[in-house]
């Protein structure tokens, strides 16, 4: 069963005109998320990775699973105000709105090799706004990686353009 056909499509949400593209379908489905982990396991089995860094909250689910696979240490990158030790902050928008991620200063060490893991890429606000953590803590970010791109709204160019190596499992185009 191809990993794409285990995502669901919800329309209009959160707004009117979104199509959501609904990552639990497949979680919830032991082969499905067993092969998202494998499959991007294999595809970095022969690159250097320091550490993994998650974004918040769906970013968590396959990152910290692909941490573990590759036998890296896994950072989270989070919403504004919810991690408790010294952070640094980046603003950014959204496909629907605009939001801030947060990372803690002693995540990554200067030099570090990180590997950014998130479930979806849209407009690729929220990867540059977490690359850019990243970088502000001296990590070099090897690579940005997605269950699901969506190349209508021109996210994995930008990253292309800005050297930041993105890797999609599968795409949504022009639906
Ligand atoms: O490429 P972009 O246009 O920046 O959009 C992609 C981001 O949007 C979604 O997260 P969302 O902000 O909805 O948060 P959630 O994971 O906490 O639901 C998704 O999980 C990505 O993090
Ligand atoms: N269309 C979409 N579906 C799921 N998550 C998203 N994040 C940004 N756009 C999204």
């Amino acid at each position: 069963m191809p990993i794409k056909s285990l995502i669901r499509t919800i329309p209009h949400y959160p707004k009117q005109g979104i199509q959501f593209r609904d990552i639990t379908t497949l979680l919830k489905d032991p082969i499905g998320f067993r092969m998202v982990v494998d499959a991007l396991a294999h595809h970095y089995a022969h690159q250097k990775i320091d550490k993994i860094a998650g974004i918040e909250a769906r970013g968590f689910i396959i990152g910290a699973a692909l941490a573990y696979k590759l036998g890296v240490g896994f950072v989270p990158i989070r919403k504004s105000g919810k991690l408790p030790a010294e952070t640094v902050g980046h603003d950014y928008a959204l496909e629907y709105g605009a939001d801030r991620v947060e990372i803690h200063t002693d995540a990554i060490a200067h030099g570090e090799q990180v590997l950014l893991v998130d479930d979806l890429i849209a407009t690729g606000g929220t990867a540059e706004a977490a690359a850019a953590l990243i970088q502000k803590l001296g990590g070099v970010v090897m690579g940005c990686t997605f269950v699901i791109d969506l190349p209508d709204l021109g996210g994995s160019k930008r990253l292309v353009e800005n050297g930041l190596k993105p890797f999609s499992l599968c795409e949504f185009e022009g639906d």
